[in-house]
């Protein structure tokens, strides 16, 4: 046999096996996803989504204290008011006593190391469920909606958010966001995480659930990428690049590793991160729950195909899990 044809040899033990991947997932790579809701003394599971909760600020010391032992380095922040009044505005999203803003005060000061991102959208605010202002017609108008999520963004920074990052999807908003976080003193000292290259996917259904943060009528096709949409995608990376982003999100993540290899190419002096969203990990936990494959096993799979493509920071579930297994 050519001895060209030999590639055996250089993995065949479990230490030569760990050389090939380029890049290791490493616990700081991790951001975990977390839901606050607005009852103080909340720990409400989420069915959904496999040990994931709604939990009340007076509960995040019990809920991220033993993570932050083990090595948790970051998390991005969802509301989940249940007693607010939402309006066609998303008033409640930067109540200065809502979940959100009284979450990040809280963990500034329990966790002074924990890097905090706030998640910016409307849709957990807004009575018809939509990530902006709608027209009377129901279509997005994004003028006004990028105007207020800018707003949000900023008071998510003066509350001691680290980190904003954009959901929501309306066009111009990175630009918006970071004039506001430039005047209102920010600009150096907060980080904007677009989400660049968000689809509309159907595998947010979970988190909905979680977050009561489905449309009331209608889809999000007008805002999120269509799932094929390629151009439109490397298209929206060098807008927000050009706008000031500091780090380039995918999502969701599995079905879009083309993408996070795009965004690697085109953002390449850019983090880029990807979302491994809510319902690919329920999906990675009924396929164990159903034997297809073991669960911790297909969770390495999943997210290390990630950093194969090329992200350097992954927003999931597994978080925890990961925490312990790596
Ligand atoms: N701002 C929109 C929320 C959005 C998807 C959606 O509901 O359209 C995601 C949160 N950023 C869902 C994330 C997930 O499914 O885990
Ligand atoms: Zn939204």
């Amino acid at each position: 046999m050519d001895i060209s044809s030999i590639l055996q040899g250089g993995y065949q033990h479990p230490v030569s096996r760990s050389w090939q991947a380029k890049q290791q997932l490493t616990k700081s790579m991790l951001m975990y996803p977390i839901f606050i809701t607005d009852d103080p003394d909340a720990r409400v599971e989420v069915p959904s989504l496999p040990g994931q909760c709604r939990w009340g600020v007076n509960r995040l010391e019990e809920f991220l204290g033993p993570l932050v032992q083990k090595g948790l380095q970051s998390v991005i922040l969802f509301g989940v008011p249940l007693k607010c009044l939402k309006d066609m505005r998303g008033t409640p999203a930067d109540d200065p006593n809502g979940p959100v803003i009284s979450a990040v005060k809280k963990l500034r000061s329990l966790f002074p190391d924990l890097y905090i991102a706030c998640d910016v959208c409307l849709c957990e605010y807004t009575d018809h469920g939509h990530c902006g202002y709608l027209n009377a017609d129901g279509t997005i108008d994004n003028t006004p909606s990028v105007a207020r999520i800018a707003e949000v963004a900023v008071n998510y920074a003066k509350a001691g958010a680290h980190c904003v990052a954009p959901s929501d999807m309306m066009d111009g908003r990175v630009k918006a966001i970071k004039r506001g976080l430039i005047d209102a003193g920010f600009g150096n000292k907060c980080t904007l995480m677009s989400y660049s290259a968000k689809f509309a996917s159907s595998l947010y259904g979970p988190f909905r659930d979680a977050a009561g943060s489905a449309p009331s009528f209608g889809n999000r096709k007008c805002y999120q990428l269509p799932v094929a949409a390629r151009g439109l995608a490397r298209r929206a990376i060098l807008r927000d690049m050009e706008e000031g982003a500091d780090i380039i999100m995918v999502k969701p993540a599995l079905p879009y590793l083309d993408i996070i290899a795009d965004a690697g190419q085109l953002a390449v002096d850019h983090p880029i991160a990807c979302y491994q969203v809510s319902g690919e990990f329920a999906m990675v936990h009924a396929g164990a729950a159903a034997g297809v494959y073991d669960l911790k096993t297909m969770a390495f799979e999943s997210v290390e195909s990630m950093v194969r493509a090329g992200a350097t920071l992954i927003m999931t579930y597994f978080t925890p899990d990961f925490l312990d297994w790596l």
